[in-house]
């Protein structure tokens, strides 16, 4: 390490510990080495463990060399702790004190082309002589820009692994940089998706929306979820909002609230396509096996947007709980782009069981046992897996940003949104923050398609995540066992509340493409 960089550290380490230590009550001695990390490794290494009855963290032995090498492992218990941690903003202001001058932008493209290193980013600032990055192209402000260039460079010189290396127990891994995201999950991030402009007309579009939202949250996730945000439901056309009344249902209601899209969301779409499908090329190109798209994943370039759920979260509290999103309408291996805008929140993942290739099924007749077991819960009988249970990815999704939810997503990975001790308010939207999550509903998988069950509505997809030989299998079960009876929600989204159905199962069979193949 150069002198010069150790008299900046020296006089960055003093401020950091003057003024955030004050704000998070850290030690001095910890940021120090905080901050040491930051200057050696290509992002900050922070292990820490406390146990659960609020004993204060110990350092703790390296546990997950692969993840620590270029990302932050986190106790997953304490998010009081996840709060103290330095994010892409730290390391940018660390950065900018070696580097004074340059434009926090042209900073921000060096530490994403160098990966999060620090000092990387700083000797790379200093030895270009134009003091702007070759490479690295993340923070767009254009659809054009990104697709004249690799999505990142850093993604081009590494392979990402398939499957994902686990993340320990207990652990959450905070990705600071976008470059990191789809080494740790499913998905990808693009910071500053859209232009400014429009990103901001429709955040202002959305906000005019919220007020109206209804409370039904429950209804939106699979049951068992706490879901303490508002949201609503957005069809692209009338057409469609006339056939989803009365038809399409989730959670074994029907939703009356259907919308059509505002004209600012029409006017993303076709960015949102385009980048989605590159995306899903992109991925078939260089993560999946002998570069082929999984079994069931939709034609590439086939990905269009039928829907969508918006979301807001007003405050810090507000959130939702662990779920996967509902595979009934959007089929097997879908995939799901997510737009955030206003207050910067985290969404977290973590897999909850293993992604199967071959997802083949035999006609069976109905077999209820497999579905109890499945619905047991981890400590299920003696046929259950008990998958490995792993930590989680956390991901910190600023105003403007796309994250896509690739095919492993739903299937084998369940995403919250986390509540927060604290957020930094957004100038247009207050404390709140917008989700919209764009969606590909399939033609073949329409209400009047799919099968009945017993009780004589439509039956909701699931897949089998913990009997180990039938893992990954799909199946048609009955959504009366999921319906709310009226009066009875409640904040906990947990209970006996619901109705207990007509316990049909059938199982589910698909083509390559991921239409159904109906006996
Ligand atoms: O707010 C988010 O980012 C996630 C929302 C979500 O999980 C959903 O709409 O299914
Ligand atoms: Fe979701």
């Amino acid at each position: 390490m150069s002198k010069d960089i150790n008299k900046k550290r020296n006089f960055f380490e003093a401020f950091a510990t003057s003024s955030k230590s004050k704000i998070h009550g850290k030690q001095p001695l910890e940021k120090k080495q905080v901050l040491e990390d930051a200057l050696s490794k290509s992002a900050i290494v922070h292990k820490e463990q406390s146990d659960r009855s609020g004993n204060p963290p110990k350092q703790v032995e390296d546990r997950g060399t692969d993840i620590t090498k270029d990302a932050k492992v986190m106790n997953a218990q304490d998010p009081q702790k996840d709060e103290e941690e330095e994010s892409t903003d730290f390391k940018l202001a660390l950065l900018s004190s070696l580097q004074p001058g340059l434009p926090p932008e042209t900073l921000l493209e060096f530490l994403l082309t160098c990966n999060g290193s620090v000092e990387d980013a700083s000797k790379m600032a200093s030895s270009s002589p134009s003091k702007k990055p070759t490479s690295g192209v993340t923070t767009q402000s254009s659809l054009s820009t990104y697709l004249s260039g690799p999505p990142d460079a850093s993604q081009s010189t590494r392979k990402i692994p398939f499957p994902l290396p686990a993340i320990p127990k207990f652990k959450t891994l905070h990705l600071t940089t976008p470059s990191q995201v789809p080494f740790y999950a499913p998905t990808t991030l693009h910071p500053s998706f859209l232009p400014t402009s429009t990103a901001n007309k429709l955040l202002s579009e959305c906000l005019g929306e919220v007020p109206s939202f209804g409370r039904y949250e429950f209804r939106l996730f699979e049951r068992n979820v706490s879901s303490p945000h508002t949201a609503a439901f957005y069809v692209k056309d009338q057409e469609m909002a006339e056939r989803h009344r009365g038809g399409y249902m989730y959670n074994g209601s029907y939703l009356d609230d259907i919308r059509t899209f505002t004209p600012t969301m029409h006017a993303v779409i076709p960015l949102v396509e385009a980048h989605v499908n590159a995306e899903i090329n992109n991925r078939i190109q260089t993560v999946y096996p002998d570069s082929k798209k999984l079994k069931h994943m939709l034609p590439p370039g086939k990905w269009h947007i039928t829907s969508a759920f918006m979301n807001c979260y007003d405050g810090a509290k507000q959130s939702v709980g662990w779920h996967s999103d509902q595979l009934t309408y959007l089929g097997p291996r879908s995939v799901i782009a997510s737009i955030s805008l206003g207050v910067e929140r985290e969404f977290r993942l973590r897999r909850v069981a293993p992604v199967i290739l071959d997802t083949e099924v035999p006609f069976e007749p109905e077999d209820e046992e497999y579905v109890q077991d499945e619905e047991a819960g981890e400590e299920g009988g003696g046929k259950t897996w008990k998958w490995q249970s792993e930590g989680q990815a956390s991901i910190h999704l600023p105003h403007n940003s796309l994250l896509v939810m690739h095919a492993e997503c739903q299937e084998s990975w369940k995403h919250s949104i986390h509540p927060a001790n604290n957020i930094q308010p957004h100038p247009v939207a207050g404390g709140k923050r917008i989700n919209i999550t764009f969606r590909c509903y399939r033609e073949s998988l329409r209400p009047d398609k799919i099968p009945k069950c017993k009780c004589g509505v439509g039956c909701v997809l699931k897949t089998v995540q913990r009997v180990k030989e039938k893992m990954g299998w799909y199946f048609w079960g009955c959504q009366v066992a999921n319906q709310w009876k009226e009066g009875e929600d409640d904040e906990s989204g947990k209970g006996d509340k619901k109705e207990a159905g007509c316990g049909y199962l059938v199982w589910a069979k698909f083509d390559e493409d991921g239409d159904p193949i109906w006996e």
